[in-house]
């Protein structure tokens, strides 16, 4: 019975919304503007509710920007969603092309370095080497900074790391399209290992035989929205249908296809999120996000006042009288016994009196 199953992931309402500034500097100027009103958004996620048992593989399917990646990234902690719960039993490692991989060190420093930031000694790092290397077989390579790496190497290099870190949820991104037949069948045994034990995985990828190898559950995502999630026979079929029907359609009503949806991105926002949460039964409860997503009202007041004293101590400063040494003036103008001391301005004014 499902129920009895341990829940591993639980998505509820995750949204993503970007802001499409024209100019880096349109995004410094809108830190100063209490509205959003003429700033184009863009929902990547509108709204996905998805709930993962231990041991189940899930492919992530749909067409180039449906969100597959937003979500996967979200799912890794890499960015944040804008809205909706998130509830992830366990540690998380995600595997994408090159993701993490610092370009300048070479692979050894790599793993030295993600192993390190995962938590690991480094007597533990070089117990785990060996195995590390051995998985990525790359040869003198290991020796190469990763920029010279072509993109299965890099694969490879972050395939090997991430199953020696034992994630309980693994998240792979396109990572084994770019790899060899005999480095994808190895990764394919190791996931399925991965999938014995009860771990967690989502595996994005374009290529139906290879989410059919994998997977038992497929979700759709389509512009945003998660149109289909269930037993991946079924899904991975009707995707099949979809993408047969869309290949039939003239240029022209592809535009207008795409068009559309891309609109309905544009235009969505918060009432139509709210709705659309009702509507699927959740409670207000559940719009609310990781309080990162945007600057309330309230900190950008406290931004802009942090700024204007900062202005202010600063022209002090530089106008050649330090802020104590103006409270101490005016405290001797008006015969004050008090002297100031203690005002921290962070930088020592030599011409105080003791
Ligand atoms: N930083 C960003 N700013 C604005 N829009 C973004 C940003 N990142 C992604 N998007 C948009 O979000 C949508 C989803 O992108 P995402 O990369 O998740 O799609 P995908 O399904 O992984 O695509 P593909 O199959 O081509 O890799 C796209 O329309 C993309 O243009």
């Amino acid at each position: 019975m499902e129920q009895e199953k341990n829940v591993k992931v639980e998505l509820s309402m995750i949204t993503k919304e970007y802001d499409l500034y024209k100019k880096k500097s349109d995004k410094i100027k809108s830190l100063f503007k209490f509205s959003q009103k003429g700033i184009p958004h863009f929902w990547s996620l509108k709204g996905i509710d998805l709930k993962v048992y231990a041991g189940e593989a899930v492919g992530l399917i749909g067409i180039n920007g449906s969100g597959k990646s937003t979500l996967s990234n979200i799912l890794a902690g890499i960015i944040p969603q804008t809205t909706g719960q998130m509830m992830i039993d366990g540690e998380t490692s995600i595997i994408a092309i090159g993701a993490g991989l610092k370009p300048q060190l070479t692979g050894i420093e790599n793993i030295r370095l993600k192993c390190l930031m995962s938590g690991f000694t480094n007597e533990q790092i070089d117990d785990m080497m060996d195995d590390i290397k051995a998985f990525a077989d790359l040869g003198d390579f290991i020796d190469q900074p990763v920029k010279n790496y072509s993109s299965g190497m890099r694969s490879r290099l972050g395939f090997a790391i991430a199953v020696h870190h034992d994630p309980d949820v693994l998240i792979i991104d396109e990572a084994l399209s770019v790899g060899d037949d005999t480095f994808y069948q190895k990764c394919v045994e190791r996931i399925l290992l991965f999938k014995e034990q009860g771990k967690t995985i989502f595996f994005v990828s374009h290529s139906l035989p290879q989410i059919e190898t994998l997977c038992d559950k497929v979700a759709w995502i389509h512009y945003g929205e998660l149109r289909e999630y269930g037993e991946m026979k079924e899904v991975v079929a009707n995707y099949r249908e979809f993408i047969k029907w869309f290949r039939a359609q003239s240029a022209a009503d592809k535009q207008t296809y795409q068009d559309d949806y891309k609109k309905s991105q544009r235009e969505f926002n918060e009432d139509k999120l709210r709705e659309y949460a009702l509507e699927k039964g959740h409670t207000e409860e559940v719009l609310k996000g990781p309080s990162m997503g945007k600057m309330s009202a309230l900190t950008k007041v406290m931004l802009i006042a942090m700024i204007g004293l900062a202005v202010f101590f600063g022209g002090l400063q530089l106008s050649g009288h330090s802020f104590r040494s103006v409270i101490n003036a005016e405290a001797q103008k008006h015969e004050q016994i008090e002297v100031v001391k203690e005002i921290p301005t962070g930088v020592p004014d030599e011409t105080l009196p003791a």
